[in-house]
């Protein structure tokens, strides 16, 4: 894969400038929420703002990596830099993927196909939600080659989870990743205040009102009653009653990697890599599940402590900026997925902000890696980190 120069992005800006041309979103990914609230709908916008509870999860997120500060190094010659790295046997041009979020629709018409063709014009891994508003052939129409992941929320019918593994592997996803935190949603007050569910319309059914597994336990066709057809859904979704052998079920039904998502807790990757799992994404949703969870990033290097050298580690839940990427490098993780800031892209601006948004963060990665003096994501480790001693977690960066 030729080196792709990330940061080169900064001089396109400015040469853009001396057009006239300025860029049509922040550079600043943090100020992408409050531009989306300001224009998007209360409903598509609180749902995917919003997270659990008081919200404490979230804030903690984003102080957990705050409350960690990069110390640079100085000459080291970082002239030439390379951002390349291998993530489950897959050559990655950076340690970037798009985490999975379901019905993309309601923030732009163009939805998981324009995210998808973002990803794919910059090398990035898109992961599509099994709840997506586009069905997974679709997306494997828009993306060619490029590389695509899917995320399963594990139906209780095998059958439909065997059904929806067969057609991910047939349309071309390589790594499976099963999401264990979300067998029921959790307290959301910005959903419950205006009582919005978008999948309650049926949006967001596109994998499984296209499912033949599915539909056979319909007893009238979708188009002829929905409402039954989102029950069937509704039943169907997450199964709070799952333990760690029934992940046996995964192994025989997907010969690529499998990732756990949502892990926190040492001992689970442990358990995840007894099981065979290839990988687990230390996440807590972006805090969306358990509200007064620890924060991702204070759970992340005691995962990598406990399974480092035996599971690829990856990590998401409150990355924004680049510099939050490298800090994720230094406590652990191989790569990370990112959530929100993509889907304000989108929101704003379909696939070019999409692109925006990820051109942003690995310009920033790349510049944060040369003034701090490494030249490869490898070198980055916990010494380039020390936690700042005046500001206690959740003060700053809410
Ligand atoms: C609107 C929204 C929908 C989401 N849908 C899914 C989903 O369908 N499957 C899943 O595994 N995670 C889902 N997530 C969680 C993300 O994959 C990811 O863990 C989280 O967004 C990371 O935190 P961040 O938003 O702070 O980057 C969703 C997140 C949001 C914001
Ligand atoms: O809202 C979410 O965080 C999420 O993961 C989800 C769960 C069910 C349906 C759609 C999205």
């Amino acid at each position: 894969m030729a080196q792709q120069h990330w940061a080169d992005y900064q001089y396109e800006i400015y040469l853009n400038g001396m057009a006239g041309v300025v860029p049509r979103l922040p550079t600043d990914l943090t100020r992408l929420e409050e531009l989306t609230e300001r224009r998007l709908g209360a409903g598509p916008v609180g749902y995917v703002a919003g997270s659990a509870g008081n919200g404490s999860t979230a804030r903690a997120n984003r102080a957990a990596l705050e409350r960690r500060r990069i110390v640079p190094r100085m000459l080291r010659d970082v002239h030439e830099r390379d951002l390349s790295v291998a993530v489950l046997g897959r050559p990655l041009p950076a340690p970037l993927a798009l985490a999975p979020v379901g019905v993309l629709s309601i923030m732009h018409p163009d939805a998981e196909p324009a995210a998808a063709r973002a990803a794919a014009a910059q090398g990035v891994p898109f992961t599509l939600s099994s709840v997506s508003s586009t069905p997974m052939e679709r997306i494997a129409e828009v993306m060619g080659e490029a590389e695509r992941w899917f995320q399963l929320y594990w139906p209780k019918d095998p059958e439909v989870a065997r059904s929806f593994l067969n057609r991910a592997r047939a349309a071309g996803f390589s790594v499976l990743v099963v999401t264990l935190d979300t067998p029921l949603l959790a307290w959301r007050p910005r959903d419950l205040d205006q009582a919005y569910l978008p999948f309650l319309n049926g949006v967001g059914m596109a994998n499984y009102f296209t499912d033949p597994a599915f539909k056979a336990g319909l007893s009238k066709p979708v188009e002829e009653d929905l409402t039954a057809a989102v029950r069937h859904f509704i039943g169907l979704q997450g199964d709070p009653g799952k333990t760690w052998p029934d992940l046996a079920f995964l192994r025989e039904n997907w010969d690529g990697p499998v990732v756990l998502k949502g892990v926190l807790h040492p001992d689970d990757a442990r358990l995840a890599a007894e099981a065979g799992m290839d990988g687990v994404v230390v996440s807590n949703h972006g805090g969306r599940q358990v509200a007064g969870s620890v924060a991702a990033a204070d759970a992340l290097p005691r995962v990598a402590e406990a399974v480092g050298d035996r599971l690829t580690v990856l990590f998401d839940s409150g990355v924004r900026t680049g510099d939050d990427i490298f800090k994720a490098l230094a406590l652990g993780a191989r790569a990370v997925l990112v959530g929100r800031p993509y889907v304000y892209g989108l929101g704003l601006d379909g696939q070019s902000g999409v692109e925006h948004v990820i051109r942003c963060l690995l310009a920033e990665l790349d510049l944060t890696l040369a003034l701090s003096g490494h030249a490869v994501p490898g070198t980055v480790g916990p010494a380039d980190l020390v936690e700042d001693p005046v500001l206690p977690g959740g003060l700053r960066g809410a």
